[in-house]
């Protein structure tokens, strides 16, 4: 049987996310993201699809590595302004059954109890629909704005992360147990004080002595998304992760990244397909393969090459304005997104060296993700190829322009995979964790949260020792 393809969108609560300019597209909507139908309408359209979930990307500063200044960021809105994503999920929520609502908040935005208390307030409003992707940040501007000098080094940051989940896990796996709330009418006992229990959390970066104070709710921890593609992103991810959103250029890169994704989940005794892998990639279809073209080159003629260079700069932590557009990208080192910088290393199956101007035209719709362009029929064999031949679970669609790109996915795509029996017609009952794998709500048996899971009263004297 051919393998089943899997979709995901790819958005931010911003202007033209991630194809800079498009936004001057007449039919581009995005500048409508601070209005709750703009944001329903779309999430019912994707359910309609039957996309896995909405990923809602985000960023706490500005794209200031170009030129030096976030000028160019600021005129271009380059995902700035950007508004919060976690307060969009109920209203989600509210319009949609069965969408996953993947929000993006980093490790080092707020203290990781308050953040605990919030996630479990949005599971328990979206029915245990809520998934969390994890950034660990890239932007500099982002960690002085919180108040620090600079970001910390790149795998500090991550060594950070592992605290703060481990704080997150032990509240939400650990500190109630599942028949605590009692909710008895007779005795007036809403929850037996015995089954609640202090975490005791003393560890380099974060104290946090005392209990969660939220019941937990259907997933318990949300479902983990993860998008780190260096080594120390990758052992993160494939401890913590169920689903891994990577972005590369090519099938060969993929196929590589998704084999290493696999074995890490084994050495970290995990199932080699307890994360779906997700990989980003931008659409543009229509009726014909001619249309289709059509409608690539007049997106490209609102595409800015400067907005795509203000994106690449600052994912790579290099000023890409400081260079002309002819140089090669070179042995650039980075403390931003470390994979971002090799996978431009290695594109070009020719051994040719991508230049700055390669990468402004390469990221101008969709990012660091590939275009794929023509009708439903070619596209449909596209991604089936992509599937077969590096073993990805699906694709984290993002737009060039919206809902556009997604109407045209739900219209001419969805439909021709599913008359393929490759792509689902209907969800999977209950949770975004059930439908993603079919094994219940709560976190599996190998994931590593399951050793913060039970905190009884007589542990809790060892509750802050290391696990
Ligand atoms: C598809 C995708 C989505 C991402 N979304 C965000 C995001 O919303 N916010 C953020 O700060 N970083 C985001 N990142 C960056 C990663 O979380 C991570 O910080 C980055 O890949 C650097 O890690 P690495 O050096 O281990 O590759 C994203 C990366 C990818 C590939």
């Amino acid at each position: 049987m051919s393998r089943q393809i899997r979709f995901n969108a790819f958005d931010m609560n911003c202007v033209a996310h991630q194809s800079p300019g498009l936004w001057r597209h007449p039919e581009d909507q995005s500048h409508r993201y601070k209005e709750l139908g703009y944001w329903t309408d779309l999430a019912k359209l994707l359910e309609r699809g039957t996309f896995d979930g909405i990923f809602i990307a985000d960023v706490l500063g500005i794209y200031d590595a170009y030129n030096g200044n976030g000028d160019a960021a600021i005129r271009h809105a380059a995902q700035v302004p950007v508004s919060d994503p976690i307060l969009l999920a109920s209203a989600i929520a509210g319009a949609t059954e069965h969408l996953g609502i993947g929000i993006t908040a980093g490790t080092g935005f707020e203290h990781p109890f308050p953040f605990a208390r919030r996630l479990t307030t949005l599971d328990h409003l979206t029915n245990g629909r809520i998934g969390w992707n994890v950034v660990t940040g890239y932007l500099p501007s982002a960690a002085q704005n919180m108040g620090q000098l600079d970001q910390l080094q790149h795998d500090e940051r991550y060594d950070h992360a592992d605290e703060y989940l481990e704080v997150l896990y032990k509240l939400w796996e650990g500190s109630w147990e599942d028949d605590a709330v009692i909710r008895d009418r007779q005795s007036g006992v809403f929850t037996d004080p015995s089954k609640v229990h202090p975490i005791g959390h003393h560890g380099k970066y974060f104290d946090v002595p005392g209990i969660h104070v939220g019941e937990p709710s259907p997933q318990r921890s949300p479902v983990i998304y993860q998008a780190g593609a260096s080594p120390r992103g990758l052992k993160f991810a494939t401890e913590n992760a169920e689903a891994i959103f990577v972005a590369a250029p090519t099938k060969a890169i993929l196929k590589k990244l998704v084999r290493t994704i696999r074995e890490g989940l084994v050495a970290n005794g995990r199932d080699p397909y307890s994360a779906k892998v997700y990989t980003l990639l931008t659409i543009v279809t229509d009726e014909t393969e001619a249309k289709a073209q059509a409608k690539l080159e007049e997106y490209h003629r609102y595409a800015s090459i400067e907005g795509s260079l203000v994106f690449m700069s600052g994912w790579m932590g290099v000023d890409l304005g400081a260079y002309d557009p002819s140089d090669p990208v070179g042995d650039v080192q980075s403390n931003a997104i470390i994979s971002a910088v090799s996978n431009f290393q290695q594109a070009d199956p020719s051994g040719k060296e991508w230049t700055v101007e390669d990468i402004g035209k390469w990221g101008r719709i969709g990012g660091m993700g590939p275009v794929l362009v023509g009708s439903a029929e070619r596209v449909a064999d596209e991604l089936q190829e992509w599937v077969e031949e590096t073993d990805v679970d699906g694709f984290n669609l993002a737009y060039a322009i919206t809902p556009g790109t997604f109407e045209d996915i739900v219209e001419f795509i969805v439909p021709e995979l599913r008359r393929r029996g490759v792509y689902p017609s209907e969800y999977a009952p209950g949770t975004l964790r059930n439908k993603l794998f079919g094994r219940g709500d709560r976190l599996p048996a190998d994931h590593p949260a399951q050793r913060h899971r039970y905190i009884r009263a007589d542990d809790e004297a060892h509750a802050g020792a290391p696990a």
